[in-house]
């Protein structure tokens, strides 16, 4: 029976998909592999930071009493009793009339609790004895840095839910997170469709192009924390794409398929998910590129019956496959990540559908302006290279002059554009 293809709205083919998105599961793993993969627990101070007062500058530990009273004219004179590296810990304590040479990161001697640095002194030796002037009043704490001052023991240092900075893997490192746990990443197999793709390293023959999508795939996947499994490309025949996602099932934790999902005669897509015994939770959108777009879930496992025209490819990724990939690394993703943005040029379209233009945001004097493409068809790659963002367009006649405000999604950062560039003010 052939299946009545119902266009759902966007912003309900997405929550759809989020709802159905499996939970994530969690793994532990080290350290030093963390980078960008994302906390799956609260990571909270389990001592303070610092642990001990330190000195923060190199020069002499002193006790800011033995300075009141000092000036130019009337310095005072401390003798050196000790030296101190960072990792040091003092043999003796600096007592009345005493200072100790310390190094910036040692921890700060019993009976001390300022710092003069070594630039403000007059070194002396007398008798083999080490002897220091300095010329003004030192106030207590004077750099020294205080336990705690960083982080308190119990605090929350980073959160459940983060994607790892750089900034993150010192914090983890300072508290002996050697094995972390982190949110699993999705392993999405790829499988290109149909008769005329040929291998990105074969040579053109007619009425063949080469399989552009499933390496663009490939990228979007890692963009968005996912590891990728390329698949290969299935012919249009329906058995051979039974068995072939059948069997890939079992290895990764989604499918995204590219082409046979419209009307044509070998577009065997939406059989195939039948087939394979498919709950599916939509399969039209109303938007354009990537109207024939389809999601289904088949033995609790999502594919993502993308489209074949590249550009439909694309903004099927972004749209539906992206929210899974976080939703199934624990991020809410129910919400699509819109901006507000000027757009440069006199703007119009036509068409019965929410349409997705790619166009190129970027930043002119603090304000966020966008560039539509001209080449925008859904078959259409050039324009796939250099876009950041979607300009959403609503149904109809709309026409929208230069300078009007228009919605944008992005899904690459603001770049790639002598405009989105601005000097910085060094001084
Ligand atoms: N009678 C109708 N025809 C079409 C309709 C429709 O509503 N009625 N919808 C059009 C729209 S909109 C789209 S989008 C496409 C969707 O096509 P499919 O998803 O079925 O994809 P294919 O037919 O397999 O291929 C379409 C196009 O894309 C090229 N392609 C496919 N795979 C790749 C790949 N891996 N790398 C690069 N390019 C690829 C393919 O050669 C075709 O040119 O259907 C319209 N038709
Ligand atoms: O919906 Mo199709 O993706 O416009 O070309
Ligand atoms: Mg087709």
């Amino acid at each position: 029976m052939k299946r009545i293809r119902k266009a759902l709205p966007v912003d309900e083919a997405i929550r759809k998909v989020v709802e159905a998105c499996p939970p994530g599961k969690v793994e532990e793993i080290d350290l030093f592999d963390c980078y960008h993969r994302v906390l799956a627990e609260d990571i909270l101070a389990s001592h303070s930071v610092p642990f001990f007062n330190r000195s923060a500058m190199d020069g002499f530990a002193i006790s800011s009493s033995d300075s009141i009273g000092a000036t130019r004219e009337k310095p005072k004179a401390l003798k050196v009793v000790d030296r101190l590296a960072a990792g040091d810990v003092a043999r003796v304590p600096v007592t009345p009339g005493h200072a100790i040479r310390i190094m910036t990161g040692a921890a700060m001697p019993e009976g001390a609790n300022a710092v003069v640095m070594l630039e403000k002194v007059t070194e002396k030796e007398t008798f083999a004895e080490k002897w220091i002037e300095f010329y003004e009043e030192i106030e207590p704490g004077k750099h020294v840095s205080q336990i705690g001052e960083d982080l308190t023991k119990g605090e929350l240092v980073v959160a459940k839910g983060t994607r790892i900075s750089e900034g993150d893997l010192a914090l983890l490192a300072t508290f002996g997170s050697r094995r972390v746990a982190v949110q699993k990443q999705p392993v999405i197999g790829i499988y290109a469709t149909g008769a005329e793709l040929l291998q990105v390293e074969e040579a053109l023959q007619p009425g063949k192009i080469r399989n552009s999508n499933s390496v663009m795939i490939m990228g979007q996947v890692r963009k968005y924390g996912g590891v990728p499994k390329l698949l290969g490309i299935i012919p249009d025949r329906k058995e051979e794409a039974v068995k072939a996602i059948g069997s890939a099932l079992s290895e990764v934790d989604m499918i995204v398929t590219t082409g046979g999902v419209s009307v044509g005669d070998y577009d065997l897509m939406l059989d195939v998910y039948e087939e394979l015994g498919a709950d599916f939770i939509f399969d039209r959108v109303a938007m354009r590129p990537g109207k024939p777009t389809t999601v289904a879930a088949v033995h609790g496992k999502l594919i993502f019956g993308l489209s074949g025209n590249p550009a439909a490819c694309f903004v099927g990724f972004e749209l539906f496959a992206k929210p899974a990939l976080l939703s199934y690394q624990g991020f809410d993703a129910s919400g699509l990540d819109g901006f507000e943005a000027t757009i440069a040029e006199d703007f119009s379209s036509q068409s019965p559908f929410l349409t997705f233009i790619r166009a190129i945001a970027y930043i002119e004097h603090g304000i966020v302006k966008v560039m539509p493409m001209h080449k925008n068809r859904a078959s259409m790659l050039s324009s796939l290279g250099q876009s950041n963002c979607f300009i959403l367009v609503q149904p109809g006649s709309v026409t929208v002059q230069e300078n009007e405000k228009v919605q944008i999604l992005l899904f690459a950062p603001f770049a790639g554009r002598e405009e989105s560039r601005f000097s910085i003010h060094w001084i």
